[in-house]
């Protein structure tokens, strides 16, 4: 009864004194009819102190619209932020609150300005360069913590990927275990933290080097060193990002102490699948880059398994089972740390080929802007397969669009732009040529736990999700809100696309007189091929005229 009341959060002491007012029936079944009509996780965050790293990352936004939107009564959300590109901290929150994503948030939580407390920090620094007052606020009023930061980039440096990935993380839970009024510490993983598995329990496994001799290690070793040593520390994982994430884990489970901690491992984060409104994404992470180079006819082609399960989950889904797994974790308070899988593939499978399909099936219909070729990719399945369509398809018009740039008197930067993809393609290749298995009873038993409204609110059921609608409507969100094109500008791009057509078919008519030209000026062989051909066609167009004067 306690846990359900203290799940009642916000709204715990109205509620009491209206049923002290109002009722003499025994408290449990009035407290059962408010659980039907109301959300225990939304009222369990009014009025609570929450802490979020990374909240200027793709994630950490979603989660705090959620949280406004669903919470307006929570007290304060403390965001560790540093200054970027030119803008200081106050500048980024302004931007991120008067972005579209914030749209609905105004209208339900007017003074959301007044409860978002920016506070500087860089997480690389040591006790992140906190000033002493805001590190005294926040551990004596924090009552949640959602640790979101991270470096998400595959080929970071391993010293730099230790310092945010691990370090900082270790440095967090320090900090935490000093917060008097902390309910909840949920830590953001990766399902790919141990993708050198091919079946993943909710387990943490462990690491051959134990993450505190790794950090030690990243102090006193040069980078040259490191450099050598990264691929035998990272072993079969393909880069630095899942190892420190995996590192991250052991860091949480053996500085956990006596917090309530819980763990959430998400797949392929993808564009939002309804809220608050439906294919939002600001990032080129994950599949956001690849739609846009196939798009724009860069990626003509991508070494990919088609039927490899394409564990992709919408940002929105994380978000849900986040913010029921803080609730979950501060209310029943688990015994252990629990892990939570956020992943599609086993409850409603997509595959890789049906998702390329169904991404350029909506470009024809929805044209990008501005196209370099047009959107025409496919999958190979071998190497060489691979390497020939990168010579042919990707390098060969690079080469030949910078001759055009040059002789124009511009400057060539195709083959850079190429370069880079490819370059970029390889790393993630690794991702779509296999498949994981993830276990989610966590997860599951979790959806078990909720109430019918809550599992409304905070939907985390990958099941009622339409794949071909959610991939659609993914490809026009990255127009939209990533490439921050108009849509009244389809005619014109499916115009440029026509005009493309016809040069392609010119060009490679052109060239294949040429290549013929110069076939039957060498060689005595193709000249006799070329006369038989034009001799046939001759008598046949002969014979077609006589018969039809014939018959007249
Ligand atoms: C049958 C028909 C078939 C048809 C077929 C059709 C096929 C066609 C259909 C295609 C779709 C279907 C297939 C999909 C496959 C998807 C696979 C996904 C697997 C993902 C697995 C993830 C698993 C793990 C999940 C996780 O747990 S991890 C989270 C995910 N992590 C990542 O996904 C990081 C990856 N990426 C990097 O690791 C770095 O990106 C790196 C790569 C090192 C590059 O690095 P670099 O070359 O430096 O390039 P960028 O830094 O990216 O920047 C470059 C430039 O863009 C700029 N720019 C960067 N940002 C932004 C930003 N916001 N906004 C604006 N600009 C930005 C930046 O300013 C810079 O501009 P500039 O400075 O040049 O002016
Ligand atoms: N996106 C995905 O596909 C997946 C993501 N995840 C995990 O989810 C979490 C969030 O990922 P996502 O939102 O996509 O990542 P983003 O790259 O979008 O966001 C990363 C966040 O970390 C912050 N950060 C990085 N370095 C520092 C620093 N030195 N000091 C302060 N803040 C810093 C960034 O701040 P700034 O804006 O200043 O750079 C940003 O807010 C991560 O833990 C990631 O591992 C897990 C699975 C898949």
């Amino acid at each position: 009864m306690r846990a359900l009341l203290k799940g009642l959060g916000g709204e715990k002491i109205q509620v009491k004194q209206q049923l002290r007012l109002t009722y003499k029936e025994p408290l449990s079944e009035a407290i059962k009819d408010k659980r039907k009509t109301m959300s225990m996780i939304a009222s369990f965050y009014n009025g609570k102190s929450i802490l979020i790293t990374g909240a200027t990352g793709f994630m950490g936004k979603v989660l705090m619209e959620k949280l406004f939107r669903t919470s307006p009564d929570l007290k304060v959300i403390y965001i560790l932020v540093r200054p970027k590109a030119g803008q200081t901290t106050q500048q980024r929150v302004f931007q991120i609150l008067n972005s579209k994503l914030f749209e609905k948030v105004k209208e339900v939580c007017p003074n959301v300005h007044e409860k978002i407390r920016a506070v500087y920090a860089d997480l690389n620094q040591n006790d992140f360069a906190i000033s002493k007052e805001d590190m005294q606020e926040l551990l004596s009023c924090t009552n949640i913590v959602f640790h979101c930061a991270a470096t998400v980039r595959f080929d970071d440096h391993l010293r730099h990927a230790v310092q945010l990935n691990v370090t900082a993380t270790q440095q967090l839970l320090l900090m935490a275990s000093q917060m008097p009024k902390l309910e909840a510490f949920i830590h953001i993983s990766t399902a790919f933290s141990n993708c050198n598995l091919t079946h993943i329990d909710e387990v943490i496994y462990p690491c051959p080097v134990e993450p505190k001799q790794i950090i030690d290690s990243m102090e006193w070793l040069d980078d040259a060193i490191i450099d050598e040593i990264t691929p035998k520390l990272i072993g079969d994982r393909p880069n630095t990002y899942t190892y420190t994430k995996a590192l991250g884990e052991m860091v949480v489970q053996q500085e956990s102490g006596n917090m309530n901690i819980a763990i959430i491992r998400p797949s392929i984060v993808g564009a939002t699948w309804q809220e608050p409104f439906p294919g939002w994404v600001d990032n080129l992470n994950g599949p956001s880059g690849l739609i846009i180079a196939a798009g724009k006819g860069f990626l003509r082609s991508i070494r990919a398994t088609p039927m490899a399960v394409a564990d992709l989950i919408p940002v929105d889904t994380v978000v849900n089972l986040t913010l029921a797994v803080g609730w979950y974790t501060a209310v029943h308070r688990p015994k252990s740390t629990l892990i939570y899988h956020c992943t599609s593939g086993n409850l409603n499978p997509c595959n890789w080929g049906k998702m390329g399909f169904q991404v350029l099936a909506t470009f024809e219909k929805v044209p990008l802007e501005r196209a370099f070729r047009r959107p025409n990719a496919d999958f190979t399945t071998n190497t060489i397969t691979s390497q020939y369509w990168n010579a042919v398809s990707h390098r060969a018009p690079a080469i030949i669009y910078d001759f055009y740039l040059r002789l124009t008197g511009r400057k060539p930067r195709m083959t850079k732009v190429m370069n880079r993809l490819l370059r970029n393609v390889s790393m993630l290749e690794y991702f779509v040529n296999r498949s994981w298995e993830w276990s989610t009873h966590n997860t599951e038993m979790l959806m078990s736990e909720l109430s019918p409204e809550d599992q409304r609110v905070f939907n985390f059921d990958v099941r009622q999700l339409n794949w071909l609608e959610y991939i659609e409507n993914y490809v026009l969100g990255v127009k939209k809100y990533l490439l921050k094109e108009d849509m009244a500008g389809i005619p014109e791009a499916k115009q440029h696309l026509k005009r493309l057509r016809n040069i392609h078919y010119l060009f490679n008519t052109a060239l294949f007189l040429i290549a013929w030209r110069l076939l039957i000026a060498r060689s005595q062989m193709a000249r006799n091929v070329w006369f038989f051909i034009v001799s046939f066609c001759y008598k046949f167009l002969s014979y077609f005229r006589a018969s039809s004067t014939l018959k007249v």
